[in-house]
């Protein structure tokens, strides 16, 4: 089997659309710079739309208070100013410095090539913990969903939910005016999800089956028809009928084979210098991947230290380049 090839070598590759990599790719773009970005999950947005999607932060620059999926939203408008090329589900597995100095990036679906790369991959690659179910993986990308990008799909459906943190009581409470019916299942009677929700899930018309679990999936070749439950503690089982099934039992991360690419590592971060170099010339990092001394792990770090990033990366590329940018007020 032939492996797909993008033979076009960018200026800069950036591992990880979390915040940082996503203003990373914004900042490419206003110095001149063919970018690409590569993103293991099916969205960008990193921590920010995987974990909380639906919390305000309070501390970044020039927002009082900033709903996280709507910074993401901002962000990807402002990068796509530039147009980078994007790859969604993919996640970098092998980084390799080619004799001709380019670097050679190995996702789970193809090779790239780039002159550097600006490495902002968090915490390592998500994924999002699975439904441990037999039959659950013939029914990804039909009607078992680990994301949401659209809520209007769910319009006019019965959905079942699974899971008892801010994810699954959140989703709920969104699908509640959309969906036919809305069922949320978790295996304890206290959720975890903020107390405030909670309530309002109480409040609303969404069906709440605590303390079940799902046990069995019953549909055909096309989709999940029917959910069995469980009862935790009686075993008693439901049969729930549905149409479409989301679980938000949270996301795995690790460094995994970042590990492998012979960088310098400390605690779980890539140590750089302060232009944000690592150990392999032409490679950077930023975010919260990186550490130097001082390193603080917040999403304003990550947003200072993407420029500089960028600004290095093309001095690498063109050392007649200054690592000073115009200021963008003079640049449209
Ligand atoms: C519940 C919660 C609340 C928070 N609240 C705040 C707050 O109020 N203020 C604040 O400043 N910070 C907050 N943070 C921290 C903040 O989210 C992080 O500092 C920020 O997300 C770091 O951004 P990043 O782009 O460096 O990394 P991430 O957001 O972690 O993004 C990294 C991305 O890289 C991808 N990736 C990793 N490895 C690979 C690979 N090999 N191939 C392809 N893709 C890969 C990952 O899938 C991920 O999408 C909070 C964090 C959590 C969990």
């Amino acid at each position: 089997m032939s492996v797909k090839e993008d033979r076009n070598v960018y200026d800069v590759t950036i591992i990880g659309g979390g915040p940082t990599g996503m203003f990373a790719a914004f900042y490419g773009g206003l110095r001149q710079m063919k970018v690409k970005i590569i993103e293991s999950l099916p969205q960008l947005g990193g921590q920010l739309a995987a974990l909380y999607p639906e919390k305000y932060i309070y501390d970044v620059a020039g927002f009082p208070k900033v709903r996280a999926q709507e910074l993401v939203n901002q962000l990807k408008e402002q990068m796509d100013l530039f147009s980078p090329t994007v790859c969604l589900n993919e996640s970098v597995d092998t980084l390799e410095k080619q004799e001709d100095g380019t670097f050679k990036l190995v996702t789970n679906q193809q090779i790239h090539y780039s002159k550097t790369v600006i490495i902002t991959a968090g915490n390592g690659a998500f994924q999002p913990r699975r439904l441990e179910i037999e039959s659950a993986s013939r029914y990804e990308g039909k009607n078992l969903h680990y994301f949401i990008n659209d809520l209007g799909q769910f319009s006019g459906k019965r959905v079942l939910v699974c899971g008892g943190g801010d994810s699954a009581v959140d989703w709920s409470l969104m699908l509640e005016p959309i969906a036919q019916s809305v069922t949320i299942v978790h295996r304890r009677d206290k959720f975890r999800a903020h107390e405030h929700s909670v309530e309002q899930l109480k409040k609303s018309s969404v069906q709440v089956k605590t303390p079940f679990v799902p046990v069995e999936l019953v549909g055909d070749e096309h989709a999940i028809r029917q959910v069995i439950l469980e009862h935790v503690k009686e075993g008693t089982k439901e049969t729930i009928d549905v149409d479409a099934v989301i679980v938000n039992y949270g996301f795995i991360s690790s460094l995994g084979p970042i590990k492998n690419w012979g960088l310098d590592i400390e605690k779980n971060a890539i140590k750089v210098n302060s232009r944000m170099e690592t150990n392999i010339p032409g490679v950077y990092a930023a975010g919260d991947i990186c550490t130097y001394d001082g390193k603080i792990k917040l999403i304003a770090c990550g947003f200072g230290e993407a420029p500089i990033a960028i600004s290095s990366a093309k001095t690498y590329i063109d050392p007649t380049a200054r690592m000073q940018p115009a200021h963008s007020t003079s640049l449209f």
